[in-house]
């Protein structure tokens, strides 16, 4: 993982274009702390709800406002699921975030689909498919219903597309459908272990249950997104729960056909920034075409005494992370 150090404290003379929130995996359970799978970072369910308070205070001063807020996945924790609370703590979280007057885009993970369906999530809050932008005369643009992705545009020349990493995956489907079975097929094709979120052995540890990835029918909408972006000299910020790039993760958690996103990716210039969640130590690199590739830490796993959040300051020449707490900051310059 191509950790740079933190450049320290941010200076920047000139004004930002615009600002952005960034957050992820806050997974709230109204629970003790307990552990990762490895029982070697402590989770805090329960404090979990007070870090999203305090960086929607941070969000809330005065003169410090973002234009949006991303969430990057994994609201609430799967637990709820097993104690009946799903609805309770989504609603509890939902709530918090009424504190904030910007819009929150919501990402989907995997802890999205152990707690509802898709068709589920498709009708709830999560659902933040109303703040996409269209763009006129360009309906190769318009994301199918098939998979959960939009682009909206919160600055002239500036585009960002939320991607959906859960597109082909086991989670949130009917056992009985055909996507499940076709799903299912896929990642026993890759992991033949009998605990399915095991990557052990495996030569693409990535194709575990807890990953998923990109349909080709939505890696085409992203390429007829990207064309327009190109043609039109945007720059394109690219969201998703899962990272795509190894040295920004963890090699486990990566979506299941990340080399396919970023094959679509490379073979265009406009998009200068991938904002993921999931792999909750965080990561950074900028890869060879000069995408930064940002893994956000994840709130779950920061102690009561840290945080875990930042806000994006956008230049016309880079994008500058101010991290809080666990995340360090970032200075991104544009290729
Ligand atoms: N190495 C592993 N072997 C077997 N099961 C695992 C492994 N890692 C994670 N799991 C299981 O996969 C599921 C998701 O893991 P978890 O760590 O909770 O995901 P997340 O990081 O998204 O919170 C859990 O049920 C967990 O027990």
């Amino acid at each position: 993982m191509d950790d740079q150090s933190d450049p320290g404290p941010l200076r920047e003379g000139s004004k930002a274009l615009f600002s952005f929130g960034v957050i992820a995996d806050i997974q709230y359970a109204d629970l003790e702390d307990g552990f990762n799978f490895f029982g070697t970072r402590k989770r805090y369910y329960r404090h979990s709800l007070l870090h999203l308070q305090g960086a929607i205070d941070d969000w809330t001063r005065e003169g410090r406002v973002p234009g949006f807020v991303l969430q990057l996945g994994d609201l609430i924790d799967g637990y709820n699921a097993q104690h009946q609370t799903s609805e309770k703590s989504l609603e509890l979280v939902m709530n918090t975030f009424k504190m904030l007057t910007v819009p929150v885009h919501h990402a989907w993970g995997n802890h999205e689909l152990y707690n509802f369906s898709k068709d589920y999530l498709t009708s709830s809050k999560l659902n933040t498919k109303y703040l996409e932008d269209q763009i006129a005369h360009h309906p190769e643009t318009v994301p199918s219903e098939n998979y959960y992705a939009y682009h909206f545009v919160p600055f002239p020349e500036f585009r960002f597309i939320l991607l959906d990493a859960y597109d082909v995956s086991v989670l949130g489907l009917d056992t009985c459908s055909p996507k499940y079975q076709q799903c299912m097929r896929i990642l026993k094709e890759h992991n033949p272990n009998e605990e399915l979120n095991s990557p052990q052995g495996l030569s693409e540890p990535q194709f575990v249950q807890f990953n998923g990835g990109f349909s080709q029918e939505q890696l085409s909408w992203l390429n007829e997104v990207l064309t327009f972006s190109d043609t039109n000299q945007e720059k394109v910020v690219i969201v998703s729960h899962v990272p795509i790039y190894p040295e920004s993760s963890d090699s486990v958690c990566l979506a299941w056909n990340y080399r396919d996103a970023l094959s679509v990716i490379w073979s265009h210039k406009c998009v200068v920034c991938f904002f993921a969640g999931h792999t909750h130590d965080g990561g950074y690199a900028q890869d060879p075409f000069g995408v930064h590739h940002v893994s956000l830490e994840g709130v779950i796993e920061t102690a009561p005494d840290s945080q875990a959040f930042g806000t994006v300051h956008v230049y016309p020449d880079k994008m500058l992370l101010e991290g809080k707490g666990r995340v360090p900051n970032r200075i991104m310059s544009y290729k």
